[in-house]
């Protein structure tokens, strides 16, 4: 039976909904014998914190002020999460806790780490009564009962013992985080983020198969992401790295969380409790992910510099202070980079031995691959000399470079820096669906097209898939004989195959491109989303699927920064999205596009002259590439329709397909049935096409198939249908094959913007997605 241990942090249960939400990741994620360590609720600690120095400071009245807050705000979280005997039995305690506390204040007998512990031992009880209630066999441990110190050092036999007796494999256990015994029984803390290294100490105790530290963000990025929109969220980071940038000031791990892995094989990750579906970032072994670059910043540090610092000494300090501090060696001098608020106890600490060398110090610290390390320390001296940063030190060393200032580096000079040193030299995994028609020609250019684009990014196809086979090569495919490998190496896949396969793909990008005509991998895209791939899709059906999945993608999109590219969707290569974007962005208001959005139907009926039937032509087009797998799709009218809204919606038109008015180019009759009933049936497509045909030269006419989409005031026309055109006219007169696209708007009024040129193809389908690549990367750059 696996085992493993959750971590849910203060912000992860800072309300009830919070709780909820928790709870509901429990119940999807977790079974008997899992355990869930808990940190204190919201800013219960901060508060606790305020009591003790209100104590401290002798003020009875804040002392009092703040017992009543915590106890509204305890009582408010049980009252919502319990009802009945249960939420009377927590309420009750609460009062008796707070009560003792009220006393041992006045009585000069409140213990510190004592009065600290309450926000943990509130946040388990709390949730294992709430699991209990939504039966949930829940049960909660102190983990005072669990974890022992003696004189600083953990009793590791002792609290192996007790954690595996404890920890049963029938119940949930809800276990507190940042708290621990000494031998005597007193509370000892474990300092900032404690409870991380609460769960994997657990994790070892018990010999659990993973930890999951369940955060507010999604895992481990190349800064912050609250900073900087274009953070990159790394799928795995060796711990080294981890290690490194918790010392450096990285908020998502604490430097001790990683001390009880050492040595074990328990897989450690980091995930948004706010945003489950998101993939992880794994911390992983040294060796089993590529080094990944960094930025992370640093803010009222004091650097200190020490003689003869003893080994094990930087240790104790941060046991005494309980942060982690950073420490380096510049020649025979030692330094310690410590949070400001915490000098003093550190200098009186080493008793005449420390000398503080700069206060009050900002700064950032780039972490990367060794090799890079040289240049990027040149390139961010040169940069923060362009932003006139003062640099006030500087420190080199083989995994990262270091750099203290005066000015706080904020998030306008973080993006600046992130953008510059760290978006460079990264990987981007290409996974391409489809391998028909267009996406046959996708693949044969992408060889070159990659190697042109190499120059910027380093990109690898690394997936090719088809219905029912994939082939899978994490560290590339080779293009130049991809066949001879799918002959030898493609297997049948399942949906969890491959979004396996996709989340364990150690690449700073990854983009899913859509080459297929299917609605079942198109249902697809919010996993893949959730995967943090960004999508490019030729295909159709999520761009037209109904607006309340369409709109939930898109802000999945959004959430993530990821990106999503159609352009081929409609007009094949014609760049008509890119005009529409470029001129709304520009504050243009497009007021009608109009035209002929089908290869296969412009082709169709350009070339008709009645020397050969209708559907003979079909079957042409189906050869030269234009047409859809079926046919039928392009003569109902269903792609154009398509297309006019992805159009439409592009505009910011709320619509969903059957807003759009259609009438088909064909026979309802030949609607039903297969491919085959519909070629044994086709003369009732050559009757249908030739009375049109009739009908349109009654009028001294010919016939096409164009689409409107036109704005008006309130009114709002959006249709694709049969028309009967000039002779004369742009739209008889279109090169078969081609699309016109004609755009009114305030700009382009009475002379209006047109756009033309082949519409289907696959030559031109497979460059379009290029384009979209190629636009990707630019982005990503
Ligand atoms: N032709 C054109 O000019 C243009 C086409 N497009 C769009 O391009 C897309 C591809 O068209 P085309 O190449 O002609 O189509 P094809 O039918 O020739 O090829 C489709 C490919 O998709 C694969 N596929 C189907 N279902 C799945 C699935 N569930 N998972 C993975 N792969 C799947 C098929 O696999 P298998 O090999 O196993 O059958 C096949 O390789 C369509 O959406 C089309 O609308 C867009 C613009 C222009
Ligand atoms: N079948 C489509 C292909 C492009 O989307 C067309 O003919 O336009």
């Amino acid at each position: 039976m696996t085992k493993a241990v959750h971590k849910f942090g203060g912000s992860s249960l800072s309300s009830a909904s919070r709780y909820q939400a928790v709870a509901n990741i429990i119940l999807s994620q977790c079974s008997a014998g899992d355990s869930i360590v808990v940190s204190a609720a919201g800013k219960t600690t901060n508060t606790l914190v305020k009591l003790w120095q209100s104590h401290v400071q002798g003020d009875a009245q804040a002392v009092n002020d703040i017992v009543l807050q915590l106890q509204a705000q305890q009582s408010q979280l049980i009252s919502e999460l319990l009802q009945g005997e249960a939420a009377r039995e927590l309420l009750a305690t609460l009062d008796d806790e707070l009560r003792t506390v009220t006393s041992a204040s006045q009585q000069a007998q409140l213990h510190e780490a004592t009065l600290l512990a309450h926000g943990e031992v509130w946040s388990a009880r709390l949730l294992a009564a709430y699991l209990n209630t939504l039966g949930v066999q829940a049960r909660n441990w102190d983990a005072r009962t669990l974890f022992t110190l003696h004189q600083g050092q953990l009793l590791e036999q002792k609290n192996q013992q007790a954690c595996l007796s404890a920890i049963d494999g029938e119940h949930i256990h809800v276990v507190t985080g940042f708290i621990a015994a000494d031998s005597e029984g007193q509370t000892v803390t474990l300092g900032r983020n404690g409870s991380d290294y609460s769960a994997t100490l657990l994790a070892s105790y018990i010999r659990a198969d993973a930890v999951s530290i369940w955060t507010d963000t999604q895992g481990v990025f190349s800064t912050d992401p609250r900073k900087v929109a274009s953070a990159i969220k790394y799928p795995k980071v060796c711990r080294g790295q981890a290690n490194l940038l918790a010392r450096l000031g990285n908020p998502v791990l604490h430097a001790k969380t990683l001390s009880p892995l050492k040595n074990t094989a328990i897989k450690l990750v980091v995930r948004s409790s706010y945003d489950p579906e998101a993939s992880p970032t794994e911390v992983v072994k040294e060796g089993y992910s590529k080094a990944k670059r960094f930025i992370t910043t640093l803010e009222n540090c004091d650097l200190v510099r020490v003689e003869q610092l003893q080994a094990g000494e930087v240790r104790e300090l941060s046991q005494l202070i309980q942060h982690s501090i950073h420490h380096f060696s510049q020649g025979a001098e030692v330094f310690l980079l410590v949070p400001a608020a915490f000098t003093h106890q550190v200098v009186h600490q080493l008793q005449g031995r420390a000398n503080l060398v700069g206060s009050n110090l900002n700064g950032c610290a780039v972490v990367a691959p060794s090799n890079e390390v040289t240049s990027l320390y040149q390139q961010a001296r040169q940069l923060l000399e362009t932003q006139e940063v003062v640099v006030r030190a500087s420190h080199i060393a083989q995994e990262y470079a270091l750099f203290l200032t005066d000015q706080l580096i904020d998030a306008d000079l973080l993006a600046v820096l992130h953008d510059r040193l760290i978006t460079k030299g990264q990987e981007l995994a290409v996974i391409i669906a489809g391998l028909g028609n267009v996406g046959e020609v996708f693949v044969a250019q992408c060889q070159e097209q990659i190697a042109h684009l190499q120059q910027s990014f380093d990109i690898k196809v690394v997936g090719l898939l088809r219905s029912n086979q994939m082939l899978f090569a994490a560290s590339g495919i080779t293009l130049s004989n991809w066949q001879s490998q799918w002959q030898n190496e493609a297997v049948s896949y399942t949906k969890a195959d491959l979004l396996a396969r996709i989340g364990e793909l150690d690449y700073e990008h990854k983009v899913v491109i859509d080459i297929t005509a299917s609605e079942s991998f198109s249902q697809l895209y919010p996993d893949f989303v959730s995967a943090d791939c960004h999508l490019i899709s030729a295909n159709k059906y999520a761009g037209t699927a109904p607006n309340d999945w369409y709109q939930q993608l898109r802000s999945k999109l959004q959430e993530r920064n990821l990106y999503w590219r159609y352009n081929t969707s409609v007009g094949a290569g014609l760049p008509i999205n890119f005009a529409l974007a470029d001129l709304q962005n520009s504050g243009d208001k497009i007021v009608e596009v109009e035209g002929v959005f089908s290869g296969t139907l412009s082709w169709l009926c350009s070339r008709y002259d009645g020397s050969e039937t209708f559907s003979e032509l079909v079957l042409q087009a189906q050869q030269l590439g234009y047409t859809e797998p079926d046919p039928r799709e392009d003569l109902s009218g269903r792609d154009m329709q398509r297309k006019l809204l992805i159009l439409a919606r592009d505009l910011g038109l709320t619509l969903d397909l059957d807003d759009i008015e259609l009438s088909p180019l064909m026979p309802d009759s030949l609607a039903a049935g297969s491919w085959q009933d519909f070629l044994a049936n086709r003369t009732e497509l050559d009757t249908f096409y030739t009375a049109q045909v009739a009908a349109a030269a009654a009028q001294g006419k010919v016939v096409r198939y164009t689409g409107i989409l036109q704005q008006s005031g309130a009114t709002l026309t959006a249709k694709v249908g049969i028309a009967f055109v000039e002779p004369g006219s742009a739209l008889a007169n279109l090169t078969p094959g081609d699309n016109i696209f004609v755009i009114r708007s305030q700009w382009y009024q009475n002379n209006p913007l047109v756009i033309q040129g082949p519409g289907a193809g696959k030559e031109v389908t497979a460059a379009g997605i290029h384009s979209d690549l190629y636009w990707l990367i630019q982005q990503l750059k």
